[in-house]
């Protein structure tokens, strides 16, 4: 893919390659990055990368188009402090709360985007958010969405305070996904039905009904309506999961509330460092 032309030629770092930078290494190696441009940091890297011809903890290129650091933030300061000088490089990170200050007092001068993808980039269905800091020109911009179109789609953000509400929101989204359906599973048992029928009938809904939502012309809540007869079974489970005081919108509003300023206590405590 032309987009990567200048990453094959200059090489890309990946520091930190676990569920998520394995997950955009995947994405990027089907687009066409080519293997030997690649040098993964990753002190303990699984044995799926090993014989891939990656350059695997291998000394630097000197001057690479792009470092990605995909490290969990607590343990952000150790990677960042064993960088070399990269003010020439495209520095992209996808750490919750760690801010683009943060990366500016490491590389001084340098082009830095953050971006917040979410698991299913694993399977190129991801959903990632993204904003760069002053140095960050259109192209690197460009660069860093074509990165990340190949595991799923981007947007773009405004302002760098939304990236902590996206964290909440679309970064942890997938386990709240995955808990609806544990939660629907568990009470499909509780009405009598066996356990993997349960577990089954939760899982597909729920990939179906976000097949259904993903790209409609009609907003959610008109695909819900399609689903409610009045006064049938659906109204009926509706008006307990709809309640304005006990149902899923005070509770999805605390659950989001509850990660997203989790980002920003993080944001707090690794400046602090
Ligand atoms: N998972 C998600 O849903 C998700 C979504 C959006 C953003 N993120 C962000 O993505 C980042 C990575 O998360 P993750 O879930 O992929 O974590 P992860 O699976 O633990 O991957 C991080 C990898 O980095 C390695 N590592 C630790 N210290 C390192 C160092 N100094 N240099 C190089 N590699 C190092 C870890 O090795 P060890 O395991 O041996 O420590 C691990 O293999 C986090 O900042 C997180 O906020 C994650
Ligand atoms: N996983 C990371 C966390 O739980 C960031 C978003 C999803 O902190």
């Amino acid at each position: 893919m032309s987009d990567f032309n200048q990453i094959n030629r200059r090489g890309l770092v990946l520091v930190g390659c676990g569920r998520m930078g394995g997950a955009m290494l995947t994405g990027w190696l089907a687009r066409g990055l080519e293997p030997g441009a690649v040098t993964v940091l990753d002190p303990r890297l699984a044995p799926e990368w090993q014989d891939r011809g990656l350059r695997v903890n291998a000394a630097l290129p000197e001057r690479p188009a792009v470092l990605v650091l995909a490290v969990k933030p607590q343990m952000m300061g150790d990677a960042l402090a064993a960088m070399p000088d990269l003010s020439d490089t495209l520095v992209i990170s996808v750490a919750a709360g760690t801010t683009i200050a943060t990366f500016e007092a490491a590389f001084p001068g340098a082009p830095i985007v953050r971006v917040m993808p979410n698991t299913p980039a694993a399977i190129g269905q991801g959903i990632s958010a993204m904003i760069g800091n002053g140095a960050a020109t259109p192209a690197h911009l460009d660069l860093t969405e074509a990165l990340m179109r190949a595991v799923g789609r981007v947007v773009r953000l405004d302002r760098e305070d939304q990236m902590d509400a996206v964290t909440g929101l679309s970064g942890s989204g997938p386990a709240y996904v995955f808990h609806l359906i544990e939660a629907m599973a568990a009470a499909g048992e509780a009405q009598g039905l066996p356990a993997a029928l349960a577990l089954e009938l939760a899982r597909v809904t729920v990939a179906g009904a976000g097949a259904l939502a993903v790209d409609a012309d009609e907003d959610p809540a008109v695909l819900r309506q399609n689903v409610t007869s009045p006064n049938g079974t659906t109204a009926a489970g509706l008006a307990v999961l709809m309640d304005a005081d006990t149902g899923l919108p005070p509770l999805m509003a605390r659950t989001v509330a509850a990660a997203t300023e989790r980002a920003k206590e993080l944001g707090r405590e690794l400046g602090r460092a």
